[in-house]
């Protein structure tokens, strides 16, 4: 097993060269995962009225229904409910408490922290790539985990979600059920994740940090039909929107794009509440 920077530094070369990595977790990260996921299975299994009670989309937290969000086109909804952890919430007392009666909110404030290690870490390798002197990134305040809920058996769509982008730095995601698909030299291929792995894929907002030199990786979600439930673990790293970074490379142009201005724009583009709302 490789050591943390070990996997770190393999992770952003790999992004480099190949437009997304797959890391290994280590034992700490693989039973905060084990717990995440056997939550999301009682949480889901749970009532319409008792979800709700844990839902305050206006700042991203917490319980979203199904259908909520879309990927291509707000007539083609994606077909998964959802519950999120964002990382800036985690002191708010109001959302704190759930972890007392719900074992995914409280998996998931176990799991954040260690995302975001991960994340800075792999960000700042990009970062002594492309520019030494660069502005580094935070991950640790706009970034949030999402966990995605499907039951396939029950869908007719043959995408549970249609190819996109995430509009973010990186998207770090896992799932221990079929489905996930990503775009290699134009064409799908299936993520054959292991359940201690984790895929990295860079996002649009990377893609303008590093002057169009990392390109988003597309992906979507395909139906595996005899599948009752699929659940995927994401973690959307967002820069401070409070101190957001320079671009570390300008695009081919010359232009510098705003970050901060590109984060919220995005945050908004598949129908979610700004993140721009969670620095008031
Ligand atoms: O469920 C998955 O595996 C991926 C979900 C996804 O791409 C998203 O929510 O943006
Ligand atoms: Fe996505």
């Amino acid at each position: 097993m490789k050591d943390f920077a070990n996997q770190v530094s393999s992770a952003a070369s790999t992004l480099l060269h190949s437009g997304y990595a797959v890391i290994r977790t280590g034992p700490l990260l693989k039973m905060v995962l084990d717990d995440v996921f056997d939550g999301a299975d009682a949480f889901f299994a749970r009532g319409l009225a008792e979800k709700t009670r844990y839902a305050r989309p206006e700042i991203l937290e917490g319980y979203r229904g199904y259908g909520a969000e879309f990927s291509g086109s707000v007539d083609r909804p994606d077909l998964n409910e959802t519950f999120s952890l964002v990382l800036r919430n985690m002191i708010r007392p109001e959302v704190a408490d759930w972890a007392r009666t719900n074992p995914l909110r409280r998996a998931l404030a176990a799991a954040a922290p260690i995302y975001a290690e991960l994340a800075d870490a792999i960000l700042d390798d990009l970062r002594r790539h492309f520019a030494p002197e660069g502005d580094r990134i935070a991950s640790a305040k706009f970034s949030y985990l999402q966990l995605n809920y499907y039951r396939p058996g029950r869908e007719e769509r043959e995408l549970l979600q249609d190819a996109h982008e995430d509009g973010h730095l990186l998207t770090f995601v896992t799932s221990r059920q079929p489905g996930l698909e990503f775009e290699v030299d134009g064409r799908f291929e299936p993520a054959r994740l292991a359940p201690d792995e984790i895929l990295v894929m860079p996002g649009g907002i990377l893609s303008l940090m590093t002057g169009g030199a990392m390109a988003p990786l597309v992906h979507r979600v395909r139906k595996a039909p005899d599948l009752p439930r699929r659940a995927s673990l994401m973690f959307f790293v967002n820069a401070d929107v409070m101190a957001p970074p320079r671009p570390w490379r300008p695009m081919a142009d010359g232009s510098c794009p705003d970050i901060r201005q590109a984060t919220i724009e995005s945050s908004q583009m598949f129908g979610l509440a700004s993140i721009g709302a969670l620095a008031e």
